[in-house]
């Protein structure tokens, strides 16, 4: 599996801002862009946090690459995917309406009631982990179900995670002309934090678009 992180930040890197409420740090052509990338994925991931935060679609806004999708045999939008460890993904979420498949990664810590709750809103459950959602485990489980290039759009603690379990293939950030500020507001890459051994990233290509640069690393 080919696993691709996008995401925005701010020129200080942030995701957004203290109050964790969705900010448009991206401009119109690199939102294409994103769309672009979300059509080219078999599936767009991203943590419960994201969900509870944005109430995200993760579908494609482009008429015509759903229609490219259908012609070329996949469904019209990729599948979507969110790591949610206690089942806490809410049954009205927009991920979980019927414009793709919806996985929801959950760890055996989820209460049952929640899990069914989910199935019942039509989400396919994968089960890794006891605690926590087992990364490796679980994309695992989403490769055996036909997905093979993998999108995640976030946010900082699944990004620090996919890192560590050294998942990640590939960085693509963009930049934009925002300054956010804020000691907790989340960044590209939260969690623990790396103390010795830092992932070393390979600068591939940088893009001016909008007032911003996206700048794609191989990891
Ligand atoms: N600017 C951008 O491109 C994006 C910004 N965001 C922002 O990020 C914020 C949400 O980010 P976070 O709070 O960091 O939440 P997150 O979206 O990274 O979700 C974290 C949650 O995922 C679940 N999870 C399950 N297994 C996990 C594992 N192995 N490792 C880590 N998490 C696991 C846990 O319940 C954890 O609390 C929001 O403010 C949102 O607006 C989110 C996506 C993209
Ligand atoms: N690429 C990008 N640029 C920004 O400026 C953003 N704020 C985000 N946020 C991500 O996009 C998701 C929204 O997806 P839908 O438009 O609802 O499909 C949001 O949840 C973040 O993952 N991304």
């Amino acid at each position: 599996m080919h696993v691709l992180v996008n995401a925005a930040i701010s020129a200080d890197g942030k995701l957004s801002s203290r109050r964790r409420e969705q900010i448009a740090i991206s401009g119109p052509e690199d939102f294409d862009r994103v769309d672009r990338v979300r059509a080219d994925s078999d599936a767009v991931m991203v943590g419960v946090g994201t969900v509870l935060a944005d109430d995200p679609s993760l579908t494609l806004d482009a008429p015509e690459r759903r229609e490219r999708r259908i012609e070329s045999g996949k469904s019209a939008n990729p599948a979507r995917v969110v790591a949610d460890s206690r089942a806490r993904t809410p049954t009205d979420a927009r991920v979980l309406d019927d414009e793709a498949t919806t996985y929801v990664l959950v760890a055996d810590a989820a209460p049952a009631e929640r899990v069914a709750a989910l199935r019942s809103a039509g989400a396919e459950i994968v089960r890794a982990g006891e605690d926590r959602v087992a990364l490796p485990a679980a994309l695992e489980q989403l490769e055996a179900a036909g997905i093979d290039r993998l999108m995640v759009e976030g946010g900082g603690e699944l990004i620090f995670s996919l890192f560590e379990d050294g998942l990640v293939d590939e960085l693509s950030v963009f930049v934009g002309p925002k300054l956010i500020g804020g000691r907790d507001a989340p960044t590209l890459a939260d969690g623990e934090g790396f103390v010795e051994e830092f992932p070393a990233l390979t600068l591939e290509d940088v893009e001016r678009l909008d007032d911003g640069v996206v700048l794609t690393w191989i990891a």
